[in-house]
């Protein structure tokens, strides 16, 4: 171990963040009585710009009149090249009751773009004299984000969760696709020419590098790593396959940008029965191993160690998280 201990992330449930235009207030009692952990009512890249202001005015309006329960809820706000981006805060800020957890920042490049909006919000802050300190959110969607994620990750200590924004990122890295998240129809290898059987193609998760970047960045400065979206939804399993590839990464959740995705994302990123049960049963089989003065073991016929005791860690702290 380093002599330098990363900081722990928020302990809070962070499995699905389900998505709203603020340009359609008909769906806010719908996201509220949703089984998200997270709410995000959007200001940006689902709103048209002739329909920003009244957006803003109806998001202001639902947080203050609905009952959002326990759910964390956050606005994202417009990108800071726009001239929308710095009243989304202020009017947010001033004229809401205290009930706003998080902003999001869409296309972070550098971690000024932070910097920027935590001036402007602890300002608002101390002037409203408020006890409750905004946290933020930030996307990684632009090749400039990907490639200062670990000054992103570092640069505010508002910052709760660093997300990935796939369809950006996409347009901003110059790829030849227009799908929003997992399987990209151009990323496969084959077989050598001269393999045997036949040659069907290998699809590859192009999106791997990106998501480990975030990762890593996240686990290093004690924030929760999100996965964005996955635009097709009417292919369930095509997002259960992207989740569970990020989960195996080490992200803790998932966007819906429909409602039939919460429950996917929420069975993805809850431990099941099955994984709980092994990691109770790898930290039991390593309590006996210590008492014994062994290090290692076996659990099920595979080696198990001290770094066993800290991945099966992962799932229990999880689990008790969720109360499952
Ligand atoms: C994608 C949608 C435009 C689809 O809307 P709609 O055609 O109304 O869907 P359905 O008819 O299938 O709806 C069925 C029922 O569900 C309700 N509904 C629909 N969407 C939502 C929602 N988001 N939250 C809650 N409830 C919802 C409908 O009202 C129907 O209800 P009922 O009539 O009672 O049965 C729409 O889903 C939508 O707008 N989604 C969110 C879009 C969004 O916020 N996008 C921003 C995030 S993604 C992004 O920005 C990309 C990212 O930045 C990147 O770069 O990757
Ligand atoms: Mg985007």
């Amino acid at each position: 171990m380093s002599f330098t201990i990363p900081p722990s992330p928020p302990a809070r449930p962070n499995r699905c963040q389900l998505f709203g235009p603020g340009s359609r207030p008909e769906l806010f009692e719908k996201l509220a009585s949703s089984e998200a952990d997270v709410i995000n009512i959007d200001l940006e890249d689902s709103v048209s710009p002739a329909d920003k202001a009244q957006a803003r005015a109806n998001t202001i309006k639902a947080i203050n009149e609905i009952a959002w329960g326990k759910k964390t809820l956050s606005v994202r706000i417009n990108g800071l090249d726009t001239e929308f981006w710095y009243k989304d805060v202020v009017d947010l800020m001033e004229q809401t009751n205290g009930r706003l957890d998080l902003i999001m920042i869409p296309k972070a490049g550098v971690a000024a773009d932070l910097y920027a909006v935590d001036a402007l919000v602890s300002s608002i802050e101390l002037a409203r004299k408020s006890e409750k300190r905004i946290g933020f959110e930030a996307i990684i969607e632009t090749a400039m984000g990907f490639a200062n994620v670990n000054a992103i990750a570092a640069a505010s200590k508002r910052l709760q969760s660093l997300h990935l924004g796939a369809a950006d990122f996409a347009a901003s890295m110059g790829m030849q696709t227009t799908g929003i998240g997992g399987t990209q129809e151009g990323y496969y290898a084959l077989p050598p020419k001269d393999a045997e059987g036949p040659r069907a193609p290998a699809y590859g998760d192009v999106w791997h590098s990106v998501v480990s970047a975030i990762v890593a960045a996240c686990r290093v400065n004690g924030v929760l790593p999100v996965e964005g979206p996955f635009g097709d939804f009417s292919d369930d399993d095509g997002f259960v396959a992207q989740a569970r590839r990020v989960a195996t990464m080490g992200m803790v959740g998932k966007w819906a940008i429909h409602p039939k995705q919460v429950a996917l994302a929420n069975s993805v990123f809850t431990p099941s029965e099955k994984q709980v049960t092994e990691a109770r049963e790898i930290l039991n089989a390593m309590e006996e191993a210590t008492r014994t003065g062994q290090g290692a073991t076996t659990y099920k016929g595979r080696l198990i160690d001290i770094a066993s005791i800290k991945q099966a860690e992962v799932i229990v702290k999880q689990a008790e998280m969720m109360g499952v």
